[in-house]
């Protein structure tokens, strides 16, 4: 009896101090995207916790206009001027609660909060990454070439079979042996498309990542209860493979780096040589484990997020042979004599960049949202909603890319869009397409994953308003695609019926977990 008088009376102070904190704050001018949201985060949490966070967004904007309250501290925003311009600037921090759940590492440049610290190590990693660095980078020009004739040869018996191919597994595969070589060397790189067991170890490991995050989304009480059965766990054996792995590639990437010619220098030694000249004096197992950790990352971001893109985009591809004609035509060009190398001439294909382009809109693969907290200072959004510090913003990449306004029938994969429109029009796509975030904060790995984007369609960076990826060479997307698309046709496998459409979360692979295609030999 005692119990329920106390837990009345805890329930009503509760509620009132709710109440009290609605009717004080600047939020209450802002739409609610349920009417519990000023009391509560539960409806919120409920969102997150069935996945439906991001395609809940997409409507709610839709309906209720760019601004939307969506907890009693949290808003969801979804316009460039004054608004992502605004939130992701340097000015505003990650949100750390959420950023630490999402990797349990706090030392490491994506879940860095503090400002300072942040640029720090960006200025230390950043250099291989860069526009020019990735332009003129011989490692990755021989690993890609390795890769690329891996698949080709896999490819040719696919065709030659007509088995059902799981692409979304391939496209991994791919990008894991591309990024694995990338970071470590030639003579590192892993051989998925040959030996697939180390890619599901990865994969296992992501997932159990999300799981982790999406648990952390829930109460407390959720998050200890499914970590005390195990739940969200990684799977340890995959663990121990990976981690021996990692220290393998990792003590031989450092017996190799002093008689290592730059022109064969992998990121590993860029790392090492930047963490080197900013600490002198760290211990060796110290600057070991902090590159151990950001490679970790690395892998895992190129892994998925890039593979995700590369097999959507042949899906796509084979529900539509016109686009795939097209592509074709263009890609013959390739053969004929030129004195530009052919990662120069890849990088000026217009259906090439219009249909990888219209993929990065349509199924981006890391859909957000991506939570930062307004300074004490705080802020204007939409130029009437004035939010105060401590509350916590964010926006979601697919509410902005399924936009109807910029993008009419934002639902279709129509890489005319990108070939039709006028100049106006083309810049106000472009401003809104934002697949690796922007501002300061911006993916490091939006370069690598569109080596050689035309520069039409470069992504904006919507903090300088300076356009960013003017002209670069080659794609470790495209230049996979054109492996493919010059030789082979591909069609969905008939028999396939799994769930195309992705899964609402961080990491948005298809919920079936594949994409089945066929392969035939065009004559
Ligand atoms: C298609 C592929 C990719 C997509 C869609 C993607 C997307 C993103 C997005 C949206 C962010 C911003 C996150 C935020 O604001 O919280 C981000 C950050 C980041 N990404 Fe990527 N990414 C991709 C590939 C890569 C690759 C290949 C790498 C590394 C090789 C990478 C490394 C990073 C890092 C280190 C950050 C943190 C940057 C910082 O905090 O300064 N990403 N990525």
């Amino acid at each position: 009896m005692l119990a329920v008088v106390v837990g009345s009376a805890l329930l009503v102070i509760y509620l009132i101090t709710s109440i009290h904190r609605k009717n004080n704050s600047s939020l209450n001018d802002i739409p609610n995207a349920h009417f519990s949201v000023p009391y509560s985060r539960l409806w919120y949490q409920s969102l997150q916790w069935r996945k439906m966070e991001n395609r809940t967004r997409v409507h709610l904007h839709r309906r209720l206009g760019p601004v939307v309250r969506i907890g009693p501290r949290a808003v969801s925003v979804n316009c460039i001027d004054d608004g992502v311009r605004t939130v992701y600037s340097s000015k505003f921090d990650k949100d750390a609660s959420f950023y630490q759940a999402l990797c349990d590492q706090i030392d490491l440049m994506v879940t860095m909060t503090g400002n300072d610290e942040h640029r720090n190590r960006k200025r230390m990693l950043s250099r291989p990454y860069s526009n020019s660095y990735i332009l003129n980078s011989q490692t990755l020009d021989s690993v890609l070439s390795r890769v690329s004739r891996r698949l080709g040869e896999e490819v040719a018996e696919w065709a030659s079979t007509g088995i059902s191919v799981d692409v979304y597994q391939q496209a991994k595969c791919c990008t894991l042996d591309v990024a694995s070589g990338w970071l470590f060397g030639s003579e590192n790189a892993t051989d998925t498309l040959r030996d697939p067991g180390f890619e599901n170890d990865l994969t296992k490991l992501a997932s159990a990542a999300l799981k982790r995050l999406s648990l952390h989304s829930a109460h407390w009480s959720i998050t200890y209860f499914a970590n005390w059965i195990g739940n969200g766990l990684p799977d340890q054996n995959a663990k121990g493979r990976w981690e021996a792995w990692l220290t393998r590639v990792i003590t031989d990437s450092y017996r190799r780096h002093p008689t290592k010619p730059p022109s064969n220098a992998s990121l590993y030694d860029h790392f090492y040589d930047s963490f080197k000249a900013a600490n002198p004096d760290m211990p060796l197992n110290e600057a070991a484990s902090h590159i151990a950790v950001e490679c970790d990352d690395h892998l895992s971001a190129s892994h998925t997020s890039v593979g995700t893109v590369l097999s959507y985009t042949m899906y796509e591809l084979s529900r539509d042979p016109d686009w795939q004609r097209a592509l074709r035509k263009e890609l013959l060009t390739l053969a004929q004599p030129s004195d530009q190398s052919l990662a120069h001439r890849v990088a000026n294909l217009p259906v090439l960049d219009a249909v990888v382009t219209e993929t990065l809109r349509t199924r981006a693969p890391s859909p957000g949202p991506f939570p930062r907290v307004v300074p004490d200072s705080g802020c204007r959004l939409a130029g009437k909603f004035d939010i105060p510090g401590g509350t916590v913003v964010s926006s979601s990449v697919w509410a902005l890319h399924f936009n109807p306004v910029p993008f009419p029938s934002p639902e279709e994969w129509r890489p005319g869009r990108w070939l039709e429109a006028d100049r106006d029009t083309l810049a106000e796509m472009r401003k809104w397409v934002w697949t690796f975030g922007s501002g300061a904060r911006v993916c490091i790995g939006n370069h690598y994953s569109l080596r050689g984007r035309f520069h039409p369609f470069t992504i904006p960076d919507v903090r300088s308003s300076k356009k960013v990826l003017t002209r670069q060479m080659s794609t470790v997307i495209k230049e996979l695609l054109v492996t493919v698309y010059t030789t082979y046709e591909t069609s969905v496998d008939e028999g396939f019926t799994g769930n195309v459409e992705q899964v609402d979360a961080f990491s948005a692979g298809p919920l079936a977990d594949c994409l089945k295609l066929k392969f035939r030999r065009l004559p």
